[in-house]
């Protein structure tokens, strides 16, 4: 039996982006890739991303999240799924241990303050992005990230070629688009996201931009397919439409869920996120659940 077995989880989304929250602070447990897959397969636990909270291992912060995709693959950013974390820590009555309404988390991929503006609504500090090649990564050293050339050739949509790159802890191809609705991404999604420029995989991107303060975003994710919303695709394309001359520092980035505010900041040249959370329901693993589940 998965010692995950009975445990609480809250379902929650942020801008539709489909989020579960696990907290397995006080115990050594991990989640396997399997026991992640499983989680996935249940409607009620169902995810785009598993959020598991960990003791904190860095002082000063609170909690270490590991972040998992449906197919069990880890990643080290997800935007929305911070937010919803940040949620639970300050609002949930069983999984909050903080007074006020600040916090610091931690991912592999480094630390990401987080401040609640209202009830529902968080801002995260999604830190710097990464744009040198072997940082995002890509097989190739490109001196320059704006555009960079993907192997794959779509027989629908042959112009999806050239797109940036960016990584926000995690890997983010970014096509600028005339109508990101023009596109079935379903289709087009796995193939870009598997292109061999991409020895971690990407998260694709189609974005149009509709004036420098508004950019209309559609997004594939890496290990977890078409989503509602994605916000460190957000807090990319934000970074690749500055850099390509494209954007504002400051803009609203519209995305199938809903609307997210992102801006990079000139000071420090991190990544400031802001939107809302929902918790849809509280649930237990049920033990069924992990049969089979190493
Ligand atoms: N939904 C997340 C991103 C998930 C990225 C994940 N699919 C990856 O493998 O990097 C977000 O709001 O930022």
């Amino acid at each position: 039996m998965s010692a995950l077995s009975n445990s609480r989880f809250l379902k929650m989304n942020g801008l539709g982006n489909e989020i579960t929250v696990l907290d397995l602070r006080g115990t050594s447990l991990l989640v396997s890739a399997e026991e992640a897959r499983a989680i996935a397969a249940d409607p009620r636990s169902r995810f785009d991303q598993l959020m598991v909270l960990h003791d904190p291992v860095t002082p000063g912060t609170d909690a270490f999240m590991r972040i998992y995709n449906t197919d069990g693959s880890e990643s080290g950013a997800c935007g929305n799924g911070t937010r919803c974390v940040a949620w639970a820590m300050v609002a949930d009555p069983v999984m909050s241990r903080l007074v006020g309404n600040g916090l610091v988390l931690e991912t592999k991929a480094g630390l990401l303050p987080v401040e609640r503006v209202s009830d529902t609504v968080f801002t995260v500090d999604m830190g710097p992005p990464r744009l040198a090649w072997n940082e995002i990564p890509l097989r190739d050293p490109y001196p320059d990230t704006r555009a960079i050339a993907v192997e794959t050739r779509l027989a629908e949509a042959p112009e999806l070629q050239r797109p940036s790159a960016v990584s926000m802890g995690n890997p983010h191809a970014i096509f600028w688009v005339k109508d990101a609705q023009a596109y079935d991404l379903r289709a087009i999604g796995p193939k870009l996201e598997h292109d061999p420029v991409f020895p971690e995989r990407a998260n694709i991107s189609l974005a149009q931009v509709v004036d420098p303060g508004h950019v209309v975003l559609r997004v594939w994710e890496r290990g977890a397919g078409l989503t509602r919303a994605c916000g460190s695709a957000a807090c990319a394309t934000l970074v690749a439409g500055v850099r390509k001359g494209l954007t504002d520092r400051r803009a609203t980035l519209s995305l199938p869920g809903g609307d997210l505010l992102i801006e990079w900041r000139e000071t420090d040249d991190h990544v400031l996120m802001t939107g809302p959370t929902e918790l849809e329901h509280e649930g237990a693993f049920s033990p069924a659940l992990f049969k089979g589940a190493a």
